[in-house]
């Protein structure tokens, strides 16, 4: 079946190829409106801030709960890789996940509805997404083809049309929109009531600001470029975690020919956090960007880099070399980017890596599993 005639989707869940992500340091009572959608999934929840606290995790779910002392005893020296009191922390899920897709939502995230009144199936959404082509060499001016009741219209090149693999499927959200400190500030009640009936592919080149609340991504194709960064505790920033890895996935989508959706699926996002807090903690990158951006955009990798890790690890030296007269903060960067990696080709060795070192991490103490 050719990907434009893909037109629905199964409703089954598919359990064995995706684990939902979930970083926490407050509480997973949100999980009990996700249950119909959630409960098949494995959950990966990544407990942040003091591994004392005792979060419970709702009856019923099959869950893997890693704390900051599960961390750094799987991890070891690596460890140091992963943020401390940032919610970038939830690539440690990332890392230790077996499965092709990721789901990764926050935990004041909830079931939107749509304009018929239906709960939105969050999962089911990403996976078509995922599933489906992508367009990013030539606009399709009706949004994404391969969805029921759209196709490729006139004039689009039949050459294009198989599309390629989708890497990243980036979803919304209604009510409290993602904004940056100085917006909140200025826009304290402004919610989003507007639900757009679209899934777009962004083009090739361009770059966007990608949000971590209701994101999905193929582990496979992507996994390697999805570190969140080193943010909060002992770092000069914070809330730039998704926004990293936003613009080191897209440049490596578009030199490995990998796409990358936004639109549908929605969600409810319930909660704002206080824009006084995160003006301290994302202020830095409202003005580094101004500088980071355009080397992303400026930027080739060398066609010898033809996986998603190999075009990671040049990455991080080109922002090592290019961009540390911004903040000595860059380098220690750009170093937790190779660890990330080395992390990442311990617990998902290439297919060239000694066994040895894959055995390696079968002894790790295992975390605290589901009862
Ligand atoms: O120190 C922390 C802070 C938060 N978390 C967890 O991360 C999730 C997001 O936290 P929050 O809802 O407070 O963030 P927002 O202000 O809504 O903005 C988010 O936008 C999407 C990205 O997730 C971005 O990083 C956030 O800035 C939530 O699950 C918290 O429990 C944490 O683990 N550690
Ligand atoms: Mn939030």
């Amino acid at each position: 079946m050719a990907p434009n005639q893909v037109k629905s989707f199964p409703s089954v869940p598919l359990k064995d190829e995706l684990d939902i992500v979930i970083p926490t340091i407050r509480s997973l009572d949100f999980l009990e409106v996700w249950r119909p959608f959630f409960e098949p999934y494995h959950l990966i929840i990544v407990q942040d801030g003091d591994p004392t606290k005792v979060i419970k995790v709702p009856d019923g779910f099959d869950y893997d709960l890693y704390n900051r002392n599960d961390i750094n005893r799987i991890l070891g020296p690596k460890a140091s890789c992963i943020s401390f009191k940032d919610g970038g922390c939830r690539c440690f899920g990332f890392l230790v996940s077996k499965k092709k897709y990721i789901y990764t939502v926050d935990d004041d995230c909830f079931v939107a509805k749509d304009p018929n009144g239906k709960d939105i199936n969050t999962v089911e959404q990403h996976l078509l997404n995922l599933k489906t082509p992508s367009t990013p060499f030539f606009f399709n001016t009706l949004y994404d083809p391969y969805r029921e009741g759209a196709d490729f219209v006139r004039g689009y090149p039949f050459s294009l049309r198989e599309g390629v693999p989708t890497a990243v499927s980036h979803g919304l959200w209604l009510n409290i929109p993602d904004y940056d400190a100085p917006t909140q500030l200025v826009k304290p009640l402004e919610r989003n009531t507007r639900y757009v009936d679209a899934v777009m592919t962004i083009p090739k080149g361009a770059f966007y600001p990608m949000c971590a609340m209701n994101l999905a991504f193929d582990r496979e194709l992507i996994g390697p470029a999805m570190y969140f960064g080193l943010m909060g505790d002992g770092q000069p920033i914070s809330r730039y975690d998704d926004m990293l890895a936003g613009w080191c996935s897209k440049l490596i989508c578009d030199h490995l020919n990998l796409g990358v959706k936004t639109g549908l699926p929605y969600l409810w996002h319930s909660k704002a956090s206080n824009p006084f807090v995160n003006l301290k903690k994302e202020y830095k990158g409202l003005f580094w960007q101004e500088e980071i951006i355009p080397f992303f955009q400026t930027l080739t990798l060398p066609k010898e880099c033809d996986t998603a890790a190999k075009c990671y690890v040049e990455l991080a030296k080109l922002i090592k070399e290019k961009l540390n007269h911004i903040d000595p903060y860059i380098v220690r960067l750009a170093d937790a980017m190779i660890t990330w990696i080395d992390a990442w080709e311990d617990f998902n060795p290439p297919a060239e890596a000694v066994p040895a070192v894959a055995n390696a991490k079968k002894d790790a103490v295992p975390p605290k599993k589901s009862k």
